[in-house]
């Protein structure tokens, strides 16, 4: 870790030090990340960039609390992830990020609508409230004829939408985006991404994303490579 990104912590809305991730299941250790620092400013636009099988989605995890490091920390607003409880870690998740995953992770039973309103009504907005937000961005990420649709009746690219709109409903301080446009066509793909860019200058929404698009990744701040366990600037 490099002696900046001590100095500059207190001001981070998400930071990590010294990340490590070794896969242990299987008959081979498979050691992942090593040593990854990231300092992520309110507001800043990052890319995350590298191979197949180099980490990324593995970082994002971590990043966002679902899954924990085997060596170093995660700071979410100065709260050490590790150390909270698993109730605890879902509460800071639903607080400060929004998470697009490449898979939708939609609950089945749930209506688009209701899976959308699902994190506000986790933080305790009221249900109308809710439901009026959800249908909303909805309606901007162009599903407004699919409120009542459960994920089964979705097709791919509308769901992967959907989700993208529960990611975005609560406004978060930091959206973690895995490849978010990965399955939709380009002029979707591009709506979608100007509705993370419109969060971000509106409200300073920072954002962390996973992209195989070099078009998309040179509109953020900064890039970054992930290679052999480590990132470092493209
Ligand atoms: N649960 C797991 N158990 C064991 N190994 C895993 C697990 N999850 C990921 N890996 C391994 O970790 C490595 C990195 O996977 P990861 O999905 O983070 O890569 P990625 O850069 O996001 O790849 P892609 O661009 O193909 O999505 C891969 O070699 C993968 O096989």
């Amino acid at each position: 870790m490099n002696s900046e990104s001590v100095s500059m912590s207190h001001t981070a809305i998400l930071h990590c030090q010294q990340l490590g991730m070794t896969y242990t299941e299987g008959p081979n250790d498979v050691e992942v990340l090593r040593s990854v620092n990231l300092h992520i400013e309110p507001g800043e636009r990052i890319a995350i960039v590298g191979q197949s099988g180099s980490g990324k989605s593995t970082l994002l995890h971590l990043l966002g609390g679902l899954d924990l490091p085997t060596t170093g920390s995660v700071w979410v607003n100065g709260q050490e992830m590790s150390g909270l409880s698993d109730k605890k870690r879902g509460l800071v998740r639903n607080e400060f990020l929004g998470f697009v995953y490449q898979f939708h992770h939609l609950l089945p039973e749930f209506t688009a609508l209701e899976n959308v309103a699902m994190p506000l009504l986790i933080r305790g907005t009221d249900t109308a409230v809710a439901k009026a937000k959800a249908a909303k961005i909805l309606n901007e990420i162009g599903l407004s004829h699919r409120l009542e649709h459960r994920p089964v009746e979705l097709s791919g690219g509308e769901r992967q939408r959907a989700a993208i709109a529960r990611a975005l409903v609560t406004e978060p301080a930091i959206v973690l985006a895995d490849e978010p446009t990965g399955n939709l066509d380009e002029k979707t793909a591009q709506g979608v991404f100007d509705m993370m860019m419109e969060l971000n200058s509106r409200i300073g929404t920072a954002l962390v994303m996973v992209t195989h698009d070099t078009r998309l990744a040179n509109k953020m701040d900064t890039v970054l490579h992930l290679e052999r366990g480590t990132l470092t600037s493209a």
